[in-house]
Order: C-alpha cells, then sequence, then structure tokens
C-alpha cells in the first residue's frame, strides 16, 4: 500500500471525464489498486483462484445436507473442468488451482492438483480437537506454496476458493471464536440444511466454542475448529498479501479463513476486496467485522471461489477507470461554477 499514490490516484480520479463519484464504488476500488500497486494507472492481467479442499470429521452430527464422498468427489469435477467454478473462471481469465490438504481417499494424480494432504480430513470438531498445531501451521504453508506458484505462474489478482463438505459448520466456529458471536449468528443452512440440522449444526458449533480457552492464539482457535482448507485458504491470503498483488475474497468459508489471517496478520486487509455477499448469514458478519464491501450481492451459497473470480472483471474494469482522459486531455468542459 502506497500512500502517496493513493493521493496521486484520487486527485486524478477528480479530473476524469465524468461527474464526481459517477462511478460509485468502483472509485473507490480503482484507487486502492492503485495504491496496492504503487501506480496510478494500474493495471490487472490474469487472475489465479487456489481451490482448497479438505474434509471434516463433524459431518458425523448431520450437519451437511451432503454425503462426505462428495468432496472427494467435486475435486474430480474441477480437475476435469465441469464445476462452476471452472467455468466462471474461462469467462473471467483466471487461472483454477486445486489444493488438496485434506480430502479423504486417494485422488489420481493429475498435472492440475497441487498435492499437500496434511491429513485425511479434520477430527470432529464437536468433540475434539480438529487438528494439532502442527498439522495447522502446514496446511497453513501449503496454502502459501500454492498462492506462490499461482504468482510465478503468471497471476496478478488472487483468490481462495474452498470445497469441503461440512465445511460451512468449521468456518461458522472459526468465525464465532473469532468474532465473539454466538453460534445463531454465523450458523445457516450451508447446501441446504433443514431445521433440525440447523439445530445440530449449532450444537456442533457450541461444543466446540466451548472448548476455547481464553488466551488462544489465532491459530490455536482455528486447530481446534478447523478445517484445513480453511488454513490453506488463510496462507493463500497471507502470502498474496506479502507479494503484493489484489485479494479477492469468495463467500463464507474463504471469508473465514481470511478472517484468521487478518488475525495473524492484520496487513493483509489492505490488498483485500469482498467478492460477493453470499446467502450464508454468517458471512455478512464477517465481511462487517472487517469493513469490506461486497461488490456483488447475487444471493450464491456456492463457495469454490465463485463469488471472488465473478469479481475479477469488476476489478479490471475498477484499474480501467483511472486510464480514462482528464477534462484536459478530452478537451471536455467541466463544471458550470
Ligand atoms: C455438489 C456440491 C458442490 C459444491 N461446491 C461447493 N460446495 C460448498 O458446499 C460445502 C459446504 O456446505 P455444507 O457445510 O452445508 O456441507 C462445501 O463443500 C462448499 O465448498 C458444494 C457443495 C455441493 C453439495
Ligand atoms: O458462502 C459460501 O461460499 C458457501 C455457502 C454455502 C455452501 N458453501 C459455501
Amino acid at each position: 500500500m502506497d500512500l502517496e499514490t493513493l493521493q496521486a490516484a484520487k486527485a486524478r480520479m477528480a479530473q476524469l471525464t465524468k461527474p464526481p463519484r459517477a462511478l460509485g464504488v468502483l472509485e473507490e476500488v480503482a484507487v486502492r489498486l492503485a495504491a496496492i500497486q504503487g501506480r496510478v494507472k494500474p493495471e490487472l492481467g490474469p487472475g489465479a483462484v487456489v481451490v482448497a479442499a479438505a474434509d471434516h470429521g463433524v459431518v458425523a452430527e448431520g450437519v451437511s445436507a451432503y454425503p462426505q464422498e462428495v468432496t472427494f468427489q467435486m475435486v474430480l469435477n474441477f480437475l476435469r473442468g465441469g464445476a462452476a467454478i471452472n467455468r466462471f473462471a474461462q469467462a473471467a481469465d483466471c487461472r483454477v488451482y486445486v489444493l488438496d490438504v485434506g480430502v479423504k481417499g486417494e485422488l489420481p494424480e493429475h498435472p492440475g492438483l497441487l498435492r499437500a494432504k496434511v491429513r485425511p480430513g479434520t477430527a470432529n470438531l464437536a468433540r475434539e480437537a480438529a487438528m494439532t498445531l502442527e498439522e495447522a501451521e502446514r496446511a497453513l504453508q501449503a496454502g502459501r506454496t500454492a498462492a506462490r506458484k499461482a504468482l510465478s505462474e503468471g497471476a496478478t489478482l488472487l483468490a481462495a476458493g474452498d470445497m469441503g463438505i461440512g465445511n460451512t459448520t468449521a468456518a461458522a466456529a472459526l468465525s464465532a471464536a473469532l468474532l465473539d458471536l454466538p453460534p445463531e449468528e454465523v450458523v445457516g443452512p450451508g447446501t441446504g440444511l433443514d431445521e433440525e440440522g440447523l439445530a445440530r449444526k449449532r450444537q456442533a458449533v457450541a461444543r466446540a466454542l466451548a472448548r476455547l480457552r481464553p488466551g488462544m492464539g489465532p491459530l490455536e482457535v482455528a486447530a481446534e475448529v478447523g478445517g484445513l482448507e480453511l488454513l490453506a485458504i488463510a496462507g493463500v491470503y497471507l502470502e498474496g498479501a506479502e507479494a503484493g498483488v489484489p485479494l479477492v475474497l469468495d463467500g463464507f468459508p474463504v471469508s473465514a479463513g481470511f478472517l484468521l489471517a487478518y488475525r495473524l496478520k492484520p496487513k493483509v486487509l489492505d490488498y483485500a476486496f469482498a467478492g460477493h455477499l453470499s446467502r450464508e448469514p454468517g458471512h455478512r458478519r464477517v465481511l462487517e467485522a472487517l469493513g469490506l464491501r461486497p461488490l456483488l450481492q447475487l444471493d450464491l451459497a456456492l463457495g469454490e471461489g465463485t463469488g471472488a473470480v465473478l469479481a475479477m472483471p469488476l476489478l479490471r474494469a475498477a484499474a480501467a477507470i483511472l486510464h480514462m482522459a482528464t477534462f484536459a486531455e478530452a478537451g471536455v468542459s467541466g463544471p458550470v461554477s
């Protein structure tokens, strides 16, 4: 973040051939992109999304509308290009990296698969620690390594995606713990739970929260509640911020992972843009706590990075605003008085 460039970009914005603030929120996005890149005329090329995948022991509590094996099956679907994230990424000049940090089952060798399985799924967070602190650190490192690869292969903006049946329960526990909120405020239907399922999910989160002790650090909290992919997501964003690229957030699990990154290193927030607002109720709480305004609100509730990738063309358009002509350059008259 370069504050001098921020001021210079704001000054240029005031000279561009449009009434003041006519491009609304995109104007703020544009000047922030300028500050991140340290140039008054920012430019964004290809994007990357690291879709981190892992399983969750908490599915034993009946907290998802889908069976655990969908995680494994969806990873295969990502590798074959058949998932929503693949189609959206193609439309948005974005490359998809699939990262296995904890999927149950042996995934086949595939050039598109980054293999970094820490363990085959977490323990059941409602009953015991989801993982050890050392496993949490390894999952976070795996996210960092994946981000480094994406950046070395040309990514100019970076998003994370999530795949893991049961992960809206882990995301709820993590965000409730980090924001000091009761389970009711962050637990939602996820893939489509009914009322009874929601009660079980709230109970599972409450039991995890009851094990937390005052004074635990963010990484210890994350090891307690999981999940492995949420830690990897935190790693993706930490690495991206260190590389100085704009970061795009997705829905609830990804934003919970980002919240962890923020607690570990508040500077990541300077680089962050909220791609969208998910239908999952906890997502709003996380974005509000971070002070991020979502660019899109499309009633998505999928994850995988879909909402982040959909916002990438919007970020490129925002960067392009600062390449517009000024009133002086274009010979256009300014306001009457
Ligand atoms: C076919 C399918 C594709 C998905 N892609 C992402 N998710 C999303 O749904 C899951 C979280 O919801 P819950 O906590 O209710 O299990 C995660 O895997 C998330 O990535 C999917 C879910 C399904 C069923
Ligand atoms: O907000 C999300 O990204 C989300 C919502 C439901 C299920 N999976 C992800």
